[in-house]
Protein backbone atom coordinates (compact mmCIF):
# COMPACT_ATOMS: atom_id res chain seq x y z
CA UNK A 1 0.00 0.00 0.00
CA UNK A 2 1.67 3.07 -1.44
CA UNK A 3 2.46 5.79 2.24
CA UNK A 4 0.44 8.77 2.29
CA UNK A 5 2.27 11.42 3.83
CA UNK A 6 0.64 12.36 6.94
CA UNK A 7 0.53 16.13 5.90
CA UNK A 8 -1.13 16.91 9.70
CA UNK A 9 -0.61 20.81 10.00
CA UNK A 10 1.92 21.72 12.60
CA UNK A 11 1.90 18.73 14.01
CA UNK A 12 5.53 17.60 14.93
CA UNK A 13 6.84 14.01 13.28
CA UNK A 14 8.82 11.69 14.69
CA UNK A 15 10.20 8.12 13.25
CA UNK A 16 10.39 5.01 15.19
CA UNK A 17 11.93 2.02 13.55
CA UNK A 18 10.86 -1.04 15.24
CA UNK A 19 7.13 -1.63 16.17
CA UNK A 20 7.39 -4.45 18.53
CA UNK A 21 7.66 -4.60 22.10
CA UNK A 22 9.60 -1.73 23.14
CA UNK A 23 8.71 0.13 20.16
CA UNK A 24 5.04 0.82 20.52
CA UNK A 25 4.64 -0.29 24.79
CA UNK A 26 7.30 2.39 25.11
CA UNK A 27 9.03 4.85 23.07
CA UNK A 28 6.40 5.31 20.64
CA UNK A 29 3.95 5.75 23.26
CA UNK A 30 6.15 8.88 24.89
CA UNK A 31 6.32 10.31 21.70
CA UNK A 32 2.85 10.25 20.57
CA UNK A 33 1.75 11.73 24.26
CA UNK A 34 4.52 14.30 24.09
CA UNK A 35 2.67 15.65 20.84
CA UNK A 36 4.22 13.70 18.18
CA UNK A 37 2.64 12.08 15.35
CA UNK A 38 4.51 8.91 15.29
CA UNK A 39 5.58 7.05 11.69
CA UNK A 40 6.69 3.56 12.43
CA UNK A 41 8.95 1.87 10.89
CA UNK A 42 9.09 -2.05 10.33
CA UNK A 43 9.36 -4.50 7.97
CA UNK A 44 6.02 -6.66 9.45
CA UNK A 45 3.65 -6.06 6.84
CA UNK A 46 0.26 -7.34 9.33
CA UNK A 47 1.63 -4.48 11.77
CA UNK A 48 2.04 -2.04 9.68
CA UNK A 49 -1.20 -2.09 7.70
CA UNK A 50 -2.81 -2.53 11.10
CA UNK A 51 -1.42 1.13 12.17
CA UNK A 52 -2.46 2.66 8.68
CA UNK A 53 -6.15 1.01 9.28
CA UNK A 54 -6.33 2.21 12.70
CA UNK A 55 -4.31 4.88 13.80
CA UNK A 56 -3.90 3.60 17.50
CA UNK A 57 -3.63 1.21 19.63
CA UNK A 58 -3.65 0.09 23.25
CA UNK A 59 -1.04 -0.23 25.92
CA UNK A 60 -2.21 -2.24 28.83
CA UNK A 61 -0.23 -1.25 31.97
CA UNK A 62 0.28 -4.77 33.93
CA UNK A 63 -0.18 -3.68 37.83
CA UNK A 64 -3.16 -5.41 38.89
CA UNK A 65 -5.64 -3.65 38.28
CA UNK A 66 -4.65 -3.15 34.63
CA UNK A 67 -4.97 0.46 33.39
CA UNK A 68 -5.02 0.96 29.39
CA UNK A 69 -3.21 4.16 27.95
CA UNK A 70 -4.86 4.85 24.20
CA UNK A 71 -2.16 5.84 21.86
CA UNK A 72 -3.51 7.93 18.81
CA UNK A 73 -1.61 9.75 16.11
CA UNK A 74 -0.01 7.23 14.66
CA UNK A 75 1.07 5.54 11.14
CA UNK A 76 3.54 3.18 10.00
CA UNK A 77 5.63 2.57 6.68
CA UNK A 78 7.65 -0.57 5.86
CA UNK A 79 11.38 0.66 6.43
CA UNK A 80 12.64 -0.91 3.31
CA UNK A 81 10.67 1.66 1.40
CA UNK A 82 12.74 4.36 0.51
CA UNK A 83 10.22 6.25 -0.98
CA UNK A 84 7.79 6.19 1.64
CA UNK A 85 10.98 7.44 3.85
CA UNK A 86 11.84 10.06 1.27
CA UNK A 87 8.33 11.21 1.84
CA UNK A 88 8.34 11.71 5.57
CA UNK A 89 12.12 13.38 5.41
CA UNK A 90 10.85 15.87 3.87
CA UNK A 91 8.09 16.79 6.86
CA UNK A 92 8.43 18.58 10.14
CA UNK A 93 10.68 15.44 11.77
CA UNK A 94 12.40 16.04 14.68
CA UNK A 95 13.78 13.11 16.20
CA UNK A 96 14.28 9.72 15.12
CA UNK A 97 14.49 6.44 17.52
CA UNK A 98 14.78 2.86 17.28
CA UNK A 99 14.22 -0.35 18.22
CA UNK A 100 14.84 -3.43 16.68
CA UNK A 101 17.65 -5.30 18.79
CA UNK A 102 21.08 -4.67 18.37
CA UNK A 103 21.56 -7.06 15.66
CA UNK A 104 19.42 -5.30 13.23
CA UNK A 105 20.33 -2.15 13.86
CA UNK A 106 22.70 -1.51 11.35
CA UNK A 107 20.33 -2.62 8.96
CA UNK A 108 18.72 0.83 9.50
CA UNK A 109 21.31 3.01 7.94
CA UNK A 110 19.68 2.20 4.61
CA UNK A 111 16.68 3.65 5.44
CA UNK A 112 18.31 6.80 7.89
CA UNK A 113 20.87 7.99 5.12
CA UNK A 114 18.01 8.44 2.67
CA UNK A 115 16.52 10.86 5.69
CA UNK A 116 19.76 12.21 5.83
CA UNK A 117 20.09 12.75 2.20
CA UNK A 118 16.76 14.07 1.34
CA UNK A 119 16.77 16.90 4.10
CA UNK A 120 20.73 18.06 3.18
CA UNK A 121 18.73 18.32 -0.82
CA UNK A 122 15.65 20.07 0.91
CA UNK A 123 18.15 22.34 3.16
CA UNK A 124 16.32 21.25 6.06
CA UNK A 125 17.49 21.77 9.59
CA UNK A 126 18.86 19.57 12.69
CA UNK A 127 17.19 16.19 13.66
CA UNK A 128 18.12 13.77 16.86
CA UNK A 129 18.45 9.84 16.36
CA UNK A 130 18.16 7.96 19.84
CA UNK A 131 18.77 4.27 19.80
CA UNK A 132 16.44 2.65 22.31
CA UNK A 133 18.85 -0.36 22.12
CA UNK A 134 19.95 -3.07 24.64
CA UNK A 135 23.77 -1.98 23.81
CA UNK A 136 26.33 0.55 25.06
CA UNK A 137 26.67 2.91 22.84
CA UNK A 138 24.26 1.91 20.44
CA UNK A 139 23.84 4.79 18.90
CA UNK A 140 27.41 5.55 17.97
CA UNK A 141 27.09 2.18 16.48
CA UNK A 142 24.09 3.42 13.90
CA UNK A 143 26.17 6.03 13.26
CA UNK A 144 29.20 4.25 12.06
CA UNK A 145 26.39 2.21 10.19
CA UNK A 146 25.60 5.46 8.52
CA UNK A 147 29.08 6.83 7.82
CA UNK A 148 29.49 4.16 5.24
CA UNK A 149 26.46 4.80 3.49
CA UNK A 150 27.22 8.49 2.96
CA UNK A 151 29.57 10.48 0.38
CA UNK A 152 32.02 13.29 1.99
CA UNK A 153 28.84 16.11 1.50
CA UNK A 154 26.19 13.78 2.92
CA UNK A 155 28.51 12.95 6.04
CA UNK A 156 29.42 16.92 6.59
CA UNK A 157 25.91 17.87 6.46
CA UNK A 158 25.12 14.37 9.12
CA UNK A 159 28.03 16.26 11.08
CA UNK A 160 26.60 19.65 11.40
CA UNK A 161 22.70 18.70 11.54
CA UNK A 162 22.38 15.18 13.07
CA UNK A 163 22.44 14.60 16.76
CA UNK A 164 23.19 11.27 17.81
CA UNK A 165 22.12 11.15 21.63
CA UNK A 166 22.84 7.52 23.31
CA UNK A 167 20.20 6.43 25.75
CA UNK A 168 19.14 3.65 28.32
CA UNK A 169 15.59 2.73 27.91
CA UNK A 170 14.22 0.60 31.02
CA UNK A 171 10.54 -0.68 30.46
CA UNK A 172 9.74 -5.14 30.62
CA UNK A 173 7.58 -5.27 27.58
CA UNK A 174 7.07 -9.23 26.88
CA UNK A 175 4.72 -10.54 24.25
CA UNK A 176 1.17 -9.49 24.86
CA UNK A 177 -1.75 -11.74 23.60
CA UNK A 178 -4.86 -9.89 22.78
CA UNK A 179 -7.10 -9.67 19.89
CA UNK A 180 -5.66 -6.51 18.48
CA UNK A 181 -2.31 -7.40 17.41
CA UNK A 182 -1.15 -3.65 17.99
CA UNK A 183 -1.83 -4.19 21.84
CA UNK A 184 0.81 -4.17 24.02
CA UNK A 185 0.92 -5.27 28.06
CA UNK A 186 3.84 -3.33 29.66
CA UNK A 187 4.95 -2.98 33.61
CA UNK A 188 4.09 0.05 35.18
CA UNK A 189 7.90 1.39 35.90
CA UNK A 190 9.21 3.01 32.88
CA UNK A 191 12.84 5.12 32.62
CA UNK A 192 13.96 6.64 29.45
CA UNK A 193 17.25 8.44 29.78
CA UNK A 194 19.26 10.60 27.04
CA UNK A 195 22.64 11.71 26.87
CA UNK A 196 22.01 15.85 27.10
CA UNK A 197 25.09 16.74 25.87
CA UNK A 198 24.84 15.39 22.07
CA UNK A 199 21.19 16.57 21.17
CA UNK A 200 20.96 19.23 19.01
CA UNK A 201 17.85 22.23 18.96
CA UNK A 202 15.71 20.87 16.01
CA UNK A 203 12.85 22.94 14.85
CA UNK A 204 9.84 22.27 15.85
CA UNK A 205 11.64 21.21 18.73
CA UNK A 206 9.44 19.47 21.31
CA UNK A 207 9.40 18.76 25.08
CA UNK A 208 9.56 15.26 25.36
CA UNK A 209 7.87 14.68 28.78
CA UNK A 210 8.82 10.91 29.13
CA UNK A 211 12.31 11.10 28.21
CA UNK A 212 14.85 12.71 30.49
CA UNK A 213 18.33 13.58 29.90
CA UNK A 214 21.65 13.97 32.31
CA UNK A 215 25.04 14.19 31.12
CA UNK A 216 26.15 11.34 32.46
CA UNK A 217 24.18 9.04 31.01
CA UNK A 218 27.14 6.48 31.23
CA UNK A 219 26.58 5.37 34.93
CA UNK A 220 22.86 5.44 33.47
CA UNK A 221 23.53 2.64 30.42
CA UNK A 222 26.36 0.64 32.56
CA UNK A 223 24.09 0.52 35.60
CA UNK A 224 20.76 -0.66 34.08
CA UNK A 225 22.21 -2.77 31.82
CA UNK A 226 24.56 -4.50 34.75
CA UNK A 227 22.14 -4.63 37.36
CA UNK A 228 18.60 -5.21 35.55
CA UNK A 229 19.74 -6.76 32.73
CA UNK A 230 22.16 -9.01 34.49
CA UNK A 231 19.68 -10.10 36.26
CA UNK A 232 17.60 -10.84 33.82
CA UNK A 233 19.89 -12.77 32.01
CA UNK A 234 20.63 -15.04 34.89
CA UNK A 235 17.67 -15.71 36.28
CA UNK A 236 16.46 -16.99 32.55
CA UNK A 237 19.35 -19.18 31.87
CA UNK A 238 18.85 -20.67 35.56
CA UNK A 239 15.54 -21.00 35.15
CA UNK A 240 16.19 -22.68 31.50
CA UNK A 241 18.37 -25.39 33.21
CA UNK A 242 15.27 -25.74 36.11
CA UNK A 243 12.89 -26.51 33.42
CA UNK A 244 11.30 -23.00 34.54
CA UNK A 245 8.90 -21.26 31.57
CA UNK A 246 8.59 -17.82 32.64
CA UNK A 247 10.88 -15.47 34.63
CA UNK A 248 8.74 -15.17 37.65
CA UNK A 249 8.52 -18.94 37.62
CA UNK A 250 12.37 -18.75 37.55
CA UNK A 251 12.84 -15.75 40.26
CA UNK A 252 10.54 -17.36 42.69
CA UNK A 253 12.62 -20.26 43.45
CA UNK A 254 14.92 -19.58 46.10
CA UNK A 255 17.96 -20.69 45.21
CA UNK A 256 17.84 -19.42 41.77
CA UNK A 257 16.90 -15.68 43.82
CA UNK A 258 19.95 -15.86 46.09
CA UNK A 259 22.44 -16.75 42.91
CA UNK A 260 20.75 -13.76 41.24
CA UNK A 261 21.15 -11.80 44.13
CA UNK A 262 24.48 -12.56 45.00
CA UNK A 263 25.42 -11.82 41.10
CA UNK A 264 23.92 -8.44 41.28
CA UNK A 265 25.98 -7.63 44.92
CA UNK A 266 29.33 -8.48 42.42
CA UNK A 267 28.22 -6.04 39.39
CA UNK A 268 26.84 -3.88 42.38
CA UNK A 269 30.11 -3.43 43.65
CA UNK A 270 32.14 -2.56 40.63
CA UNK A 271 29.38 -0.08 39.26
CA UNK A 272 29.88 1.75 42.88
CA UNK A 273 33.29 1.88 42.49
CA UNK A 274 33.54 3.06 39.18
CA UNK A 275 30.04 5.44 39.54
CA UNK A 276 30.07 6.69 43.01
CA UNK A 277 29.49 8.92 44.09
CA UNK A 278 26.72 9.10 41.23
CA UNK A 279 24.65 6.53 43.21
CA UNK A 280 25.29 5.31 46.73
CA UNK A 281 25.45 1.84 48.23
CA UNK A 282 22.24 2.63 50.02
CA UNK A 283 20.34 3.35 46.47
CA UNK A 284 21.90 0.38 44.76
CA UNK A 285 20.41 -1.74 46.94
CA UNK A 286 17.26 -0.14 46.74
CA UNK A 287 17.32 -0.52 42.68
CA UNK A 288 18.45 -3.96 42.90
CA UNK A 289 15.32 -4.57 45.66
CA UNK A 290 12.93 -2.76 42.98
CA UNK A 291 14.58 -4.97 39.94
CA UNK A 292 13.82 -8.05 41.58
CA UNK A 293 10.39 -6.88 42.57
CA UNK A 294 9.91 -6.26 39.02
CA UNK A 295 10.91 -9.64 37.77
CA UNK A 296 8.04 -11.12 40.36
CA UNK A 297 5.69 -8.95 38.83
CA UNK A 298 2.70 -11.94 38.85
CA UNK A 299 0.45 -10.05 36.08
CA UNK A 300 3.52 -10.17 33.47
CA UNK A 301 3.75 -13.48 31.20
CA UNK A 302 7.71 -12.74 30.59
CA UNK A 303 8.94 -16.30 29.06
CA UNK A 304 12.61 -17.37 29.75
CA UNK A 305 13.25 -17.89 25.88
CA UNK A 306 12.28 -14.25 25.42
CA UNK A 307 14.53 -12.95 28.64
CA UNK A 308 17.58 -15.20 27.09
CA UNK A 309 17.24 -15.08 23.66
CA UNK A 310 20.52 -14.02 21.39
CA UNK A 311 22.84 -16.08 24.18
CA UNK A 312 26.00 -15.06 21.60
CA UNK A 313 25.17 -11.12 21.53
CA UNK A 314 24.69 -11.56 25.61
CA UNK A 315 28.08 -12.89 26.05
CA UNK A 316 29.56 -10.69 24.10
CA UNK A 317 32.28 -8.46 25.72
CA UNK A 318 30.65 -5.20 27.09
CA UNK A 319 27.74 -6.80 27.56
CA UNK A 320 25.51 -8.23 30.37
CA UNK A 321 27.83 -10.71 31.48
CA UNK A 322 31.22 -10.14 30.19
CA UNK A 323 31.02 -6.42 31.12
CA UNK A 324 30.64 -6.63 34.58
CA UNK A 325 33.03 -9.07 35.07
CA UNK A 326 35.61 -7.18 33.35
CA UNK A 327 34.68 -4.22 35.48
CA UNK A 328 34.95 -6.79 38.33
CA UNK A 329 38.71 -7.88 37.40
CA UNK A 330 40.14 -4.52 36.65
CA UNK A 331 39.45 -4.13 40.61
CA UNK A 332 39.83 -7.26 41.96
CA UNK A 333 36.24 -7.32 43.18
CA UNK A 334 34.57 -11.07 43.63
CA UNK A 335 32.88 -12.54 40.53
CA UNK A 336 32.45 -15.68 40.79
CA UNK A 337 28.36 -16.00 41.16
CA UNK A 338 28.49 -13.81 37.75
CA UNK A 339 30.92 -16.96 36.26
CA UNK A 340 28.10 -19.21 37.27
CA UNK A 341 25.94 -16.93 35.35
CA UNK A 342 27.91 -17.21 31.95
CA UNK A 343 28.30 -20.97 32.41
CA UNK A 344 24.21 -21.51 32.36
CA UNK A 345 23.96 -19.27 29.45
CA UNK A 346 26.53 -21.41 27.49
CA UNK A 347 24.05 -24.31 28.12
CA UNK A 348 21.36 -22.27 27.17
CA UNK A 349 19.24 -24.42 24.13
CA UNK A 350 15.49 -23.56 23.92
CA UNK A 351 13.77 -25.85 21.24
CA UNK A 352 10.57 -26.40 19.26
CA UNK A 353 8.50 -22.98 19.48
CA UNK A 354 11.15 -20.89 21.50
CA UNK A 355 14.11 -22.05 19.18
CA UNK A 356 17.13 -19.91 19.40
CA UNK A 357 19.40 -19.47 15.97
CA UNK A 358 21.85 -17.96 17.91
CA UNK A 359 21.63 -20.56 20.60
CA UNK A 360 21.83 -23.33 18.41
CA UNK A 361 24.98 -21.68 16.81
CA UNK A 362 26.81 -21.46 20.22
CA UNK A 363 25.84 -25.47 20.97
CA UNK A 364 27.38 -26.54 17.72
CA UNK A 365 30.38 -24.37 18.36
CA UNK A 366 30.83 -25.73 21.83
CA UNK A 367 30.41 -29.15 20.17
CA UNK A 368 33.05 -28.96 17.59
CA UNK A 369 35.74 -26.75 19.29
CA UNK A 370 34.67 -27.82 22.73
CA UNK A 371 33.98 -25.21 25.74
CA UNK A 372 37.16 -24.16 26.80
CA UNK A 373 38.34 -22.77 23.14
CA UNK A 374 34.58 -21.16 22.92
CA UNK A 375 35.06 -19.80 26.09
CA UNK A 376 38.26 -18.41 25.59
CA UNK A 377 36.73 -16.79 21.84
CA UNK A 378 33.99 -15.01 24.09
CA UNK A 379 36.30 -13.71 26.53
CA UNK A 380 39.73 -12.98 24.96
CA UNK A 381 41.37 -15.21 27.58
CA UNK A 382 44.11 -17.32 27.69
CA UNK A 383 42.93 -20.73 28.32
CA UNK A 384 44.76 -21.13 31.42
CA UNK A 385 43.30 -18.13 32.98
CA UNK A 386 41.98 -18.71 36.58
CA UNK A 387 38.44 -17.47 35.33
CA UNK A 388 38.01 -19.23 32.27
CA UNK A 389 39.16 -22.64 34.32
CA UNK A 390 36.13 -21.37 36.41
CA UNK A 391 33.49 -21.31 33.59
CA UNK A 392 34.33 -24.73 32.70
CA UNK A 393 33.87 -25.99 35.76
CA UNK A 394 31.04 -24.44 36.26
CA UNK A 395 30.03 -25.61 33.01
CA UNK A 396 30.53 -29.45 33.48
CA UNK A 397 29.06 -29.06 36.88
CA UNK A 398 25.72 -27.38 35.95
CA UNK A 399 25.76 -29.61 32.87
CA UNK A 400 25.89 -32.65 34.76
CA UNK A 401 23.50 -31.36 37.65
N1 LIG B 1 11.07 -5.71 25.35
C1 LIG B 1 11.71 -5.19 26.36
O1 LIG B 1 11.40 -5.47 27.53
C2 LIG B 1 12.85 -4.24 26.12
C3 LIG B 1 13.12 -3.27 27.08
C4 LIG B 1 14.19 -2.40 26.90
C5 LIG B 1 14.95 -2.48 25.75
N2 LIG B 1 14.64 -3.40 24.82
C6 LIG B 1 15.45 -3.40 23.60
O2 LIG B 1 14.65 -2.84 22.56
C7 LIG B 1 15.02 -3.41 21.30
C8 LIG B 1 13.79 -4.07 20.68
O3 LIG B 1 13.36 -5.06 21.56
P1 LIG B 1 11.83 -5.58 21.53
O4 LIG B 1 11.64 -6.43 22.72
O5 LIG B 1 10.91 -4.45 21.28
O6 LIG B 1 11.90 -6.53 20.23
P2 LIG B 1 10.71 -6.91 19.25
O7 LIG B 1 11.19 -8.12 18.50
O8 LIG B 1 9.42 -6.94 19.96
O9 LIG B 1 10.65 -5.68 18.23
C9 LIG B 1 11.61 -5.50 17.23
C10 LIG B 1 10.86 -4.95 16.01
O10 LIG B 1 11.80 -4.59 15.02
C11 LIG B 1 11.25 -4.93 13.77
N3 LIG B 1 12.29 -5.00 12.74
C12 LIG B 1 13.11 -6.01 12.42
N4 LIG B 1 13.90 -5.67 11.37
C13 LIG B 1 13.55 -4.38 11.06
C14 LIG B 1 14.00 -3.43 10.07
N5 LIG B 1 14.95 -3.76 9.19
N6 LIG B 1 13.42 -2.20 10.04
C15 LIG B 1 12.45 -1.88 10.92
N7 LIG B 1 11.97 -2.72 11.87
C16 LIG B 1 12.54 -3.94 11.92
C17 LIG B 1 10.57 -6.27 14.01
O11 LIG B 1 9.65 -6.57 13.00
C18 LIG B 1 9.92 -5.99 15.38
O12 LIG B 1 8.62 -5.48 15.23
C19 LIG B 1 16.14 -4.39 21.62
O13 LIG B 1 17.37 -3.73 21.49
C20 LIG B 1 15.90 -4.73 23.08
O14 LIG B 1 17.07 -5.18 23.71
C21 LIG B 1 13.63 -4.29 24.95
O1 LIG C 1 16.00 -7.29 25.01
P1 LIG C 1 17.22 -8.13 25.28
O2 LIG C 1 17.22 -9.41 24.49
O3 LIG C 1 18.49 -7.35 25.17
O4 LIG C 1 17.13 -8.54 26.83
C1 LIG C 1 15.96 -9.21 27.30
C2 LIG C 1 15.39 -8.46 28.51
O5 LIG C 1 16.33 -8.50 29.57
C3 LIG C 1 15.11 -7.02 28.17
O6 LIG C 1 14.27 -6.93 27.03
C4 LIG C 1 14.43 -6.34 29.37
O7 LIG C 1 13.06 -6.72 29.44
C5 LIG C 1 14.55 -4.85 29.25
O8 LIG C 1 15.90 -4.43 29.06
C6 LIG C 1 13.94 -4.12 30.44
O9 LIG C 1 14.24 -2.75 30.36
Amino acid sequence: MPYEAVSLPGKPIAIQFGAGNIGRGFIGAVLSQAGFHVVFADVQEKIVNALNETGRYDVHILNGETQIETIESVSAVTSTDLKAIETIAREPLSIITTAVGPNILPRLAKPIAQIIRTRMEEGMGPINIVACENLQNATDKLREALESELNDKERVYMQDNIGFAICSVDRIVPPFSSDNILDVGVEPFFEWTVDSNSLKKTDPDVVINGMHTTNNLDAYVQRKLFTLNTGHAITAYLGFLDKKDTILDAISDDSIRTTVTQALHESGAALLAKHHPFFSQEQHEEYIKKILKRFSNHNLKDEVSRVGREPLRKLRQGDRLLGPVEMCRERNLGHDTLLLGIAAALLFHPTGVHEDQEANEMQDRIQQEGIEKVVSDLTGWEKDDEDLQKITREYSRLKSA
